[in-house]
């Protein structure tokens, strides 16, 4: 569905030339679901906007939906959604009819476009909102319209930038729930962008993590997780001032490393989480100290991020 080789683009500003995207390759198949993750200004919306032929690459190739994004940009965009981070709708326009007229824009006849518009509306749980005014529709609302707008000519392949920025928790919950649908009753790719590690690892089933300009990491999130070594062990005690032994009895611990010392316990990572439990409970045991908490952790994104770049992503929120 998407074939991208040495993908490059440079800004010239006055002074110096930002390298924006260094020559990645993407090669994406038909019926993915991937997430660009990445810190604000790794590159993400600007690899998207030449995907979407938004923006001319300076350097390499890309080919989407089967046509070459420079030679034939018309029909690359007859075949694909794009659902840009500020909104598509319009103002002074009821939510039915925004979503029509977009259809007969992309050519479906009268009846086709009225169809698809109330089969979109009931899909995104918008069929309540459908004769109410596009400017007063919530966040939330507004961006499943943005998605049905984008999905009106049933392309193959639909892009989302950023889809639930701006929007509170219990609203992004509700947009993601929508776009995993999505993809599953309407058979369509999906490539997002995100820098929500929270949302890449709930929706996608492949991340692509994107840092100044190149990719890092490539894999299902499980694969990208198995990649960070082990199971993060939090022990916390009773008594703080037995924090040290509790250090000693760590490093008792078998396949345990990362050993770090707590202000009322220790932390550590160990292979498997639940394999270490039985042996550092009897260890604790052992050597006399009892635990107020215990936290297993598997690895998330963060984690992987961390490893690969020693910065946080959440730190970039
Ligand atoms: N039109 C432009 N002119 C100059 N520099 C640009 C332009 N567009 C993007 N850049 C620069 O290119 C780099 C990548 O930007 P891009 O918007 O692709 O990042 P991003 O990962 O999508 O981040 P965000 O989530 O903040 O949009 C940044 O350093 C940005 O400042």
């Amino acid at each position: 569905m998407i074939h991208a080789q040495n993908l490059t683009r440079r800004f010239q500003l006055k002074n110096e030339t930002v390298e924006a995207v260094r020559g990645i390759d993407i090669d994406i198949a038909p019926g993915e679901i991937v997430a660009f993750l990445g810190p604000n200004g790794a590159g993400k919306s600007t690899t998207l906007r030449m995907l979407t032929t938004l923006l001319p690459p300076s350097d390499g190739t890309a080919t989407v939906a089967g046509f070459d994004v420079r030679r034939d940009p018309v029909e690359v965009r007859r075949r694909i959604g794009h659902i840009g981070q500020g909104n598509g709708s319009f103002d002074g326009l009821r939510v039915s009819e925004e979503l029509y007229t977009q259809g007969r824009f992309y050519g479906l006849d009268r009846g086709t476009a009225r169809a698809r518009a109330a089969e979109l509306l009931d899909q995104l749980d918008l069929s309540e909102q459908a004769e109410r005014d596009v400017a007063r529709l919530s966040g939330g609302q507004r961006r499943r319209l943005d998605i049905a707008m984008g999905l009106i000519h049933r392309p193959g392949l639909v892009f989302l930038d950023e889809p639930s920025s701006g929007l509170d928790p219990q609203s992004r919950a509700n947009l993601l729930d929508h776009i995993r649908r999505l993809h599953r009753d309407e058979d369509v790719t999906i490539v997002l962008t995100t820098h929500y590690l929270d949302e890449a690892d709930a929706v996608a089933e492949r991340v692509i993590v994107i840092d100044h300009g190149t990719i890092i990491a490539d894999g299902t999130p499980d694969q990208l997780k198995s990649k960070v070594s082990g199971d993060l062990i939090t022990v916390t005690l009773q008594d703080p001032g037995q924090a040290s032994a509790a250090v000693d009895v760590a490093h008792r611990i078998p396949t345990a490393h990362e050993i770090q010392p707590q202000s009322d316990g220790v932390a550590f990572r160990v292979e498997h989480g639940d394999i270490a439990m039985p042996e550092l409970v009897r260890a604790l045991d052992r050597a006399g100290l009892a635990m107020s908490g215990v936290q297993v952790q598997r690895p998330t994104l963060d984690d992987v991020f961390l490893n690969l770049t020693g910065r946080s992503l959440r730190e970039e929120d």
